[in-house]
């Protein structure tokens, strides 16, 4: 089960400085909602905010209509860096998560090792993180963010530090794992043909302190062969737009 996320007029500050200004956003329940925008804009920022993870200085963020106030196990954060506990083995590590959600011990292990299947790691169970390659645990943190079966997920550039070739083979497993565990996503990212694989919609947020620049509907999500060249042309076209431009709408 997915939830639907509300912002409304949300304002983000850092000190006296604006970060975000009254933003208006429905992500619907099960919406993979990209997020860009230049360098600084507040992508990070506003993903904290929705995570409950920092305060919202105006406006409210509301899940499934009860407003968010802190951290939740239904909301899930992934991160680009390396989030992962070092000392606990990649089966200890989703373990975490599987433990959080309440899954009873004598459970947790053969769920554990499903995951492992699922992402791909069969054999490495009993590894450390450190003695994993940079793509392997991410597909680590991609699992221990899904196995608590968040209803959204907030993902921060996750694949943002991976080689070309790992990134994409990265974007296709998120893709499958989400059809088998479906989820509100809001996900960061600067790459323009990431955000248009992946996105149902993208938001370009304008520069910090700015209105959003556009949202931008993505015709055939998720689906490599497609022709998504105009919603591509419109993300590029709004994130290279001169600073004070912005769309009226964004809902
Ligand atoms: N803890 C903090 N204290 C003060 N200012 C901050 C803090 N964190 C971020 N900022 C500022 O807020 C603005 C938005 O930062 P944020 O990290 O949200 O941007 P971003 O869009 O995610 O950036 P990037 O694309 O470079 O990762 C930046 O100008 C940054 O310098």
């Amino acid at each position: 089960m997915s939830t639907d996320l509300t912002l409304s007029g949300v304002t983000l500050r850092h000190g006296a400085r604006t970060i975000i200004d009254d933003l208006h956003l429905i992500i619907p329940s099960g919406e993979i909602l990209v997020v860009t925008g230049p360098s600084g804009c507040g992508k990070s920022t506003l993903l904290r905010a929705i995570a409950g993870l920092r305060p919202i200085d105006a406006g409210s963020i509301a899940a499934d209509g009860d407003p968010v106030v802190g951290t939740s196990r239904d909301r899930a954060m992934v991160f680009q860096d390396d989030a992962l506990h070092p000392w606990r083995t990649v089966r200890r590590n989703i373990d975490l998560a599987l433990t959080l959600r309440g899954v009873a011990r004598k459970d947790r292990r053969a769920e554990a090792h499903r995951w492992i299947a699922e992402i791909g790691l069969d054999g490495f169970a009993d590894h450390l993180p450190r003695e994993l390659s940079g793509g392997m645990r991410q597909r680590v943190q991609l699992a221990r963010g899904l196995a608590g079966a968040p209803r959204a997920v907030l993902m921060d550039e996750p694949f943002g530090a991976l080689d070309a070739q790992t990134r994409t083979s990265m974007q296709q497993l998120l893709i499958r794992t989400l059809d088998a565990h479906p989820a509100t996503v809001v996900f960061v990212t600067h790459d323009i043909d990431e955000a248009v694989l992946l996105g149902d919609r993208v938001v370009v947020l304008g520069n910090a302190g700015e209105p959003a620049r556009a949202i931008v509907p993505v015709p055939h999500p998720r689906t490599p062969a497609a022709d998504n060249s105009a919603a591509r042309g419109a993300v590029a076209a709004a994130l290279t737009a001169p600073a004070g431009t912005h769309s009226k709408a964004i809902a």
